[in-house]
Parts: C-alpha cells; sequence; structure tokens
C-alpha cells in the first residue's frame, strides 16, 4: 500500500498485544497476530464518532492488505483493547464506554467469514456486537404470494403486540397503496440495497418477483432489542439464507388450501397487475415445490380456515417456546463505564471506575456475524476471582 510499517508491529510477537496511539490521527490501535497476518484495528479520531478502520499487515509478503469489512460496525470515543479469541475471532473491548456496548467481536476465520471470503474473492473480516444473555427464536414464515403470510402475522402482533415484533425488510418494489415505508417495509433503490449489501448490512437477500428484498441485521435486533420475538416474512431462498446462518430460527411454511384458491384471494386482494398475478403464480408452483420436497422448514400449516390457522400457529410457537425457555441475563443496560481491561489466561476482567472489577464471562457464546454475538454475562468479581453469588445483578 506504499504504507510504511509501524515499529510497534515489525517488533510485537505472535501472542503479544500491542495498542499505540497514533498521534497523526489522535486514535488508538491495537494490533493482534492470528496465522501470518497481523490484524490493525483503530478507533476513531479521539472524541470523534466515525466507525473503526480495520487492516490486515501480511507478513509474508510485508504488505498492508484492505479488507471488505462486513456487519454494523462499533463506533468508538475513547480507546480499546483487543485480544484474540477461540482462534477465529478478536475480542475488541472499548473503554470509556457504556457496558452494554463494550464488547465487540472481529471475527477472522469463522465458519461465516470463511464463506465470504469466497463470495467476494477477497479478506473478508466482520463485526459482531457481543450482547448480554439469549434472544427469543425469530420465528421466519415463508409462503407463496396472497396464502395470507400478512394476515397471520397481523393478527398475532395485533394479539400480543408486547411479545412479537415484525423485522421490517428493505425492497426495491414500490409501496402499495395502504403501505407506508418504514412499518411494511422499508423501500429503497436498487442502487442503495445494493451497497448496503456489499457493506455486509443484510443478514440476507433475495431477488423475488423480479425485485430485491433482504433483511437487515438492524432490522432483527431492533426487535431483539426491544425484548421481543422477531418475526419474519421472506420467501423460501431468504429462509435457507437464514438456516444456513448462525442464527437459530424456527421456520414455518404457509400452504394454500388448493392452487385455484391461491388465485383466488391474489386477485381479490387487488394489489397486483395481471402481469404481476401471473409472476407470482408461477413462483408460488415452484415455492410450494420447493417447501414440500427439500424446503428448509420445520413446520407446514395449511391456511384453509383463517382462524383454525391461526390457533394452530399459536399452538405451534407456544411449543416451541415451552421447549426452549428463555434465558434472559441480568445484565442490565448498564451506565457503568469501563475504564479499563485486563486479560489474563482464561479470563477477562473489566474495571470500571476506582472500585468496580467485573468479570467477563463468554464461556458459552452464540451467533455471531452477520448478526450479533450472545450469551456474554459480567459479573462483580470476588476477591477468589470468580462471580459473586454465579451472574449478579449491575
Ligand atoms: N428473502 C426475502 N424475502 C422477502 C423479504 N421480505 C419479503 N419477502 C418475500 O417477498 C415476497 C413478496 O413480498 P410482497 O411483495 O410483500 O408480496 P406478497 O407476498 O404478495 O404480499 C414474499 O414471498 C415475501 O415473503 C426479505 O426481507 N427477504
Ligand atoms: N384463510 C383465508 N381465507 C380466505 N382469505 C384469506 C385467508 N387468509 C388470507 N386471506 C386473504 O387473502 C389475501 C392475501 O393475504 P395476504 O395476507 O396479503 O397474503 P400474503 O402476505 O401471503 O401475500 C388477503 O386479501 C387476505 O385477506
Amino acid at each position: 500500500m506504499g504504507e510504511e510499517v509501524p515499529e510497534y508491529i515489525l517488533n510485537s510477537s505472535v501472542e503479544k498485544l500491542s495498542v499505540a496511539y497514533d498521534s497523526e490521527s489522535a486514535a488508538y490501535q491495537t494490533s493482534t497476530n492470528f496465522g501470518n497476518k497481523m490484524y490493525v484495528v483503530k478507533g476513531s479520531e479521539y472524541g470523534g464518532n466515525s466507525p473503526t478502520n480495520v487492516k490486515i499487515f501480511d507478513n509474508i509478503t510485508r504488505s498492508w492488505i484492505i479488507p471488505t469489512v462486513l456487519g454494523m460496525k462499533p463506533i468508538h470515543v475513547g480507546g480499546h483493547s483487543a485480544v484474540l479469541l477461540n482462534k477465529d475471532r478478536i475480542l475488541i473491548v472499548k473503554r470509556d464506554s457504556e457496558l452494554d456496548d463494550c464488547i465487540w467481536f472481529l471475527e477472522v476465520d469463522t465458519p461465516f467469514v470463511k464463506e465470504q471470503k469466497k463470495v467476494f474473492g477477497t479478506e473478508v473480516v466482520a463485526w459482531s456486537k457481543g450482547v448480554a444473555g439469549n434472544a427469543p427464536k425469530p420465528i421466519v414464515i415463508s409462503g407463496p404470494s396472497g396464502v395470507g403470510k400478512g394476515t397471520l402475522i397481523n393478527k398475532l402482533m395485533k394479539e400480543f403486540p408486547s411479545t412479537y415484533g415484525f423485522s421490517v425488510s428493505h425492497t426495491t418494489r414500490a409501496p402499495r397503496e395502504k403501505e407506508s415505508d418504514g412499518v411494511h417495509y422499508h423501500f429503497t433503490d436498487r442502487i442503495t440495497m445494493e451497497q448496503d449489501i456489499r457493506d455486509g448490512k443484510f443478514l440476507e437477500f433475495a431477488s423475488v418477483h423480479g425485485n430485491l428484498y433482504g433483511t437487515s441485521i438492524e432490522a432483527v435486533e431492533v426487535v431483539t432489542d426491544s425484548r421481543k420475538r422477531c418475526i419474519l416474512d421472506i420467501d423460501v431462498q431468504g429462509a435457507r439464507s437464514v438456516r444456513a446462518s448462525s442464527i437459530d430460527a424456527i421456520f414455518i411454511f404457509i400452504c394454500p388450501p388448493s392452487f385455484e384458491e391461491l388465485e383466488k384471494r391474489l386477485r381479490a386482494r387487488g394489489t397486483e397487475v395481471e402481469e404481476q398475478i401471473q409472476k407470482r403464480l408461477r413462483n408460488a408452483k415452484a415455492e410450494l415445490d420447493e417447501a414440500k420436497s427439500h424446503g428448509p422448514f420445520d413446520h407446514l400449516l395449511v391456511n384453509d380456515e383463517l382462524e383454525f390457522c391461526y390457533d394452530n400457529l399459536k399452538k405451534l410457537i407456544a411449543s416451541d417456546e415451552l421447549a426452549t425457555p428463555l434465558h434472559r441475563s441480568t445484565m442490565k443496560n448498564s451506565k457503568i463505564l469501563v475504564s479499563d481491561v485486563e486479560f489474563k489466561t482464561d479470563k477477562t476482567f473489566l474495571h470500571c471506575g476506582d472500585k468496580d472489577l467485573l468479570l467477563l464471562d463468554i464461556s458459552s457464546l452464540k451467533g455471531g456475524a452477520p448478526g450479533r454475538t450472545r450469551g456474554i454475562n459480567v459479573c462483580p468479581v470476588e476477591s477468589s476471582g470468580g462471580c459473586v453469588n454465579g451472574i449478579a445483578q449491575l
């Protein structure tokens, strides 16, 4: 890249962690070795809110690589610390940051990153924010156009507004008369959406009936952050992508009682012109065949009589909730600021002000890029270095 290699990078050993202040850009940067590469993470300028930068130094070719950076990036204010974890990701702890925004992961060799390297044909790294506890399993609902997905989801959201939240997708299709931006969809144009896809902002996307549709990471996280169970209305290709991702979801396919009834409903809805109706019916045949033979679905539900189908949907979701009870973390949306970080052999301690020392527990990580990394807890430390009363309230 024609840039000189900083002294601290040339001198650092494989395991050594190095943090340096770059006076030119007034920002802290860390370098972490993994294999033959060194990952340099640079925070934003002091007091600024620009996203964190990543570049890679190849120790064999002695040259810099600018990787494709996926995912929502952390915004730094002060410095940060970094350490290699699980031999596939770098744990980044932001200093002078609130507890619920201080833990991030830069994935460098996880299955997701390996896959994306093939897709992009470049070096790839992916950000994933670390969050406390587990999230309720998202519910993925698919089915042909006009089968009644929207009707069923609306009923669920109306009956249980504080339990379920809808993942608002992005689409390049034009809004229908009764649809509003940000509620039914985020309506966008193809150029913007394609750029956002390249920037890794989407969990999944697909071309459906001639338009682009996609679920952004943010759309799901907004719902999960509000402690609701996320409902996704996505097509079969999207369901496949989510199935292949690190997200643990339940997949339901809604079938029509007959093809004739599907056509009747689609026409009665009166939202599509004839050409679109024909396209949707053609696609419906393929979707039904795929879902019934080798689709990614856990359950198929026939939407014949609406109330009957709705009751079955509720029963199905309820039995899944019973089977996997939700473990919520006690790590509150804390205003405690992390002032310093200590990495010991197998433990990470967060210093918060003068008195508080918290133990960061990352032993049961779940998920990861392109979504968030869950299962993190912090607790006050007792003199032996263990947690006080297991996981404690902060
Ligand atoms: N992959 C994917 N499919 C989506 C997404 N949002 C909507 N879809 C699917 O796109 C298809 C068309 O949706 P829409 O234009 O609202 O028409 P409708 O199905 O006739 O109501 C449906 O199969 C939706 O499930 C998304 O974010 N990702
Ligand atoms: N079980 C049902 N019986 C009859 N009509 C239905 C039923 N479910 C939905 N509909 C109607 O069918 C049309 C398509 O439903 P919609 O929810 O928009 O489908 P989708 O979201 O799957 O495209 C709507 O006019 C809706 O009122």
